[in-house]
Parts: structure tokens; sequence; C-alpha cells
């Protein structure tokens, strides 16, 4: 049985973590899902280590990162804290952000859950494929959230 930890945030202003378990469930046969929900972003790695320190196998974390420099910091520690975790751990934490300055709020609903599929589309790929179930789609300019931007 797979396990997948899910990680996200009182912070953000969009439930992507449920749009990406709906899509693991449909795709990934017999999966469990742990879920852990915590205030920001700086306290996403610690959770994603818990987990892990649990039995779950891959994780997906949800942030959402505010306008200001400060905001910008805190994803910048949360970024590199979570590379830590992967790199000890050896075991992919797939990290969906959105970032409110990526688009105007009408539209940033609608980049969340696409991002959140789309990534969970990723991982079920990987967890039931393996190292080589993206390779298809190698260099083909693939985007979450935005338009595919096509290869050169
Ligand atoms: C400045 C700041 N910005 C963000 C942000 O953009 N997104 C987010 O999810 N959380 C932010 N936080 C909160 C911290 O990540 C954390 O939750 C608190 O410092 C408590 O540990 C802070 C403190």
């Amino acid at each position: 049985m797979v396990c997948v930890a899910i990680v996200d945030t009182t912070f953000s202003r969009v439930d992507m973590a449920s749009e990406a378990i709906k899509v693991l469930r449909k795709k990934v046969p017999g999966l469990k899902v742990k879920r852990y929900t915590v205030p920001g972003i700086k306290d996403i790695a610690v959770a994603v280590k818990k987990l892990f320190d649990e039995g779950c196998d891959a994780a997906m974390t949800f942030g959402w990162v505010g306008p200001t420099q400060t905001d910008k910091y805190s994803y910048l520690a949360m970024s590199i804290a979570l590379q830590m975790v992967q790199i000890n751990y050896g075991r992919h934490v797939i990290d969906v952000t959105v970032h409110e300055d990526e688009a105007e709020p009408i539209k940033l609903k609608e980049i969340a859950l696409g991002r959140a599929r789309e990534h969970a589309e990723n991982l079920a790929v990987i967890l039931t494929k393996g190292p080589q179930g993206l390779t298809p789609l190698a260099g083909t300019g693939q985007r979450q959230g935005w338009p595919d931007v096509g290869p050169l």
C-alpha cells in the first residue's frame, strides 16, 4: 500500500489539498492518505518529516505565499527545508505553491486548483509507473495551473 503525506496550511485561501486527494485516490490503487494542516508555510517541513517518520512514501505540500518580501523569504526558508527533508529521506515532496502576486485575485482559485490537480497527476504517475513514468512528457513545456508552453 502506498502512503502519501498531504500537508497544507490555514494561511492558504484555497483548499488545494482536497482537490489533489481526489485525483490521487482515482489514480493510485489502494492509496493511503495522511493529511496534516499547519498554520503557515514555515510549519510545513516538520509536518512532512513527521509523516515520513510514520511511514509515508511521498508527500505533497500546498503553500500560499503572500505578496510581501517577508512572505517571499518565508517561502525560501520553506523550500530549503523541504529540499533537506527530500534529500535526507530519499522521498519526493511535490511542492504545490501559489504566489499571491502571480495573477489577479479572480484568477488565483482556478490556478491553485489546476496546479493541485496537475501535480497530483504527476505524483500518481511516479508512484504507479516509477522513475520513467513521466519520461514521455520530458521537454514538452508542461506547466501546472497555467497553460503548457510546449517544446522549442
Ligand atoms: C510572513 C509570513 N508569510 C507567510 C506566507 O506568505 N505564507 C504562509 O503560509 N505563512 C506565512 N507566515 C507564517 C509562517 O509560515 C508560520 O506559520 C508562522 O511563522 C508560525 O510558525 C509568515 C510569518
